[in-house]
């Protein structure tokens, strides 16, 4: 009935403030039109002149050439483009485009960030990380994965200890329905409490401790999920990036961990600055902005990072 309401009436600013947000949103869908076009783009410029890095749209677009898939140009664009939706923020920087779309939508970025938090207010959590990252003697790669089991647990409870999308995607009621005596008629619009998921039934929720993803059997006796999906939504449309956005998470956490020391910043007599964690309250999560300090772990740990430097790179302008 709120419809009905008159835009100047006191206490229909709600309103007011929904028409201000339709801009933005019209903006944006305008700007993800606009933007979809750049990888695949610059992927088909690249190959013209025999330069392109390995990338889905360049697979994608051998085939077709060879007649191995009839996927349109059209299906490509997007792919590439919503996996990329996860960096539209440094994108949009990268453009000097000053507006943030997708309220600054940096899904994996924002679990990456959470880490850095994650390990100065734990130091313990990066001491075991880096015992056993140790052992290797050398950056990570994928095929350690069994062998550094400690690193996947980290990964769960960054997903799991502020969750990305604390609120989940909203759903709409497809019948009528009744859940613990509440009635939910046809049309109801559900927002899911993945916050609440993830933290009611995990005991100690607030504590920062990859350990409770050590033992699947102890969790499963908890009737806790042994890794907590929830993080990426439900059903039939839960997120289908979800192996993509861990292994990004996984590399990224355990390469970071390998090399660099993490720490509290200090203040001017050099005693540590005690951190809250705080996350801003959005539908996609970032915790807030915080200080931290960042050191190479030995000259070793330089070494390593500087042999990863890509050549073939070339930053388009
Ligand atoms: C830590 C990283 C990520 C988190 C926490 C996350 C979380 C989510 C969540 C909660 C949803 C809504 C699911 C639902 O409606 O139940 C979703 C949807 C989606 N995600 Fe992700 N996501 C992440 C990374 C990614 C990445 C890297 C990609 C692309 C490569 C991606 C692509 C999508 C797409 C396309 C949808 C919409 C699916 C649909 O509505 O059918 N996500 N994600």
């Amino acid at each position: 009935m709120l419809q009905y309401i008159p835009l100047w009436l006191p206490g229909a600013s709600f309103k007011r403030q929904a028409l201000a947000w339709r801009v933005s949103v019209d903006e944006m869908a305008y700007t993800y039109h606009q933007l979809a076009n750049l990888p695949f783009n610059l992927v088909k410029k690249n190959m013209s002149v025999g330069k392109a890095s390995p990338s889905i749209v360049g697979e994608e677009l051998e085939d077709i050439a060879s007649g191995r898939t009839d996927d349109s140009d059209e299906i490509i664009r997007n792919v590439a483009a919503t996996s990329y939706a996860g960096n539209f923020e440094s994108l949009l920087f990268d453009l000097k485009i000053s507006k943030t779309i997708a309220a600054g939508s940096d899904t994996t970025v924002s679990a990456i960030v959470s880490l850095f938090l994650a390990v100065c207010l734990n130091s313990e959590v990066q001491r075991n990380a880096q015992k056993e990252l140790d052992q290797l003697n050398r950056l990570p790669l994928f095929s350690d994965q069994d062998q550094i089991p400690y690193i996947r647990c980290i990964c769960y409870e960054l997903l799991r200890w502020n969750p990305v999308t604390p609120l989940g995607l909203a759903r709409v009621v497809p019948e009528d329905d009744e859940y613990m005596g509440y009635s939910i008629p046809k049309g109801t619009t559900i927002i899911p409490n993945v916050w609440a998921i993830l933290h009611n039934v995990y005991p100690d929720p607030f504590k920062f401790d990859p350990d409770r993803f050590l033992d699947p059997e102890k969790n499963a006796a908890l009737g806790i999920n042994e890794i907590p999906d929830a993080a990426f939504g439900f059903g039939r449309r839960m997120c289908p990036g979800r192996w993509f956005a861990f292994d990004t998470l996984w590399i990224a956490v355990a390469s970071i961990l390998s090399v660099f020391e993490i720490s509290k910043p200090l203040n001017e007599q050099g005693s540590p600055i005690d951190l809250e964690p705080r996350y801003e309250s959005r539908l996609l999560s970032h915790p807030c902005p915080f200080d931290c300090q960042i050191k190479p772990r030995s000259s070793n740990a330089i070494t390593s990072v500087l042999l990863t430097e890509d050549e073939d790179f070339e930053r388009e302008s």
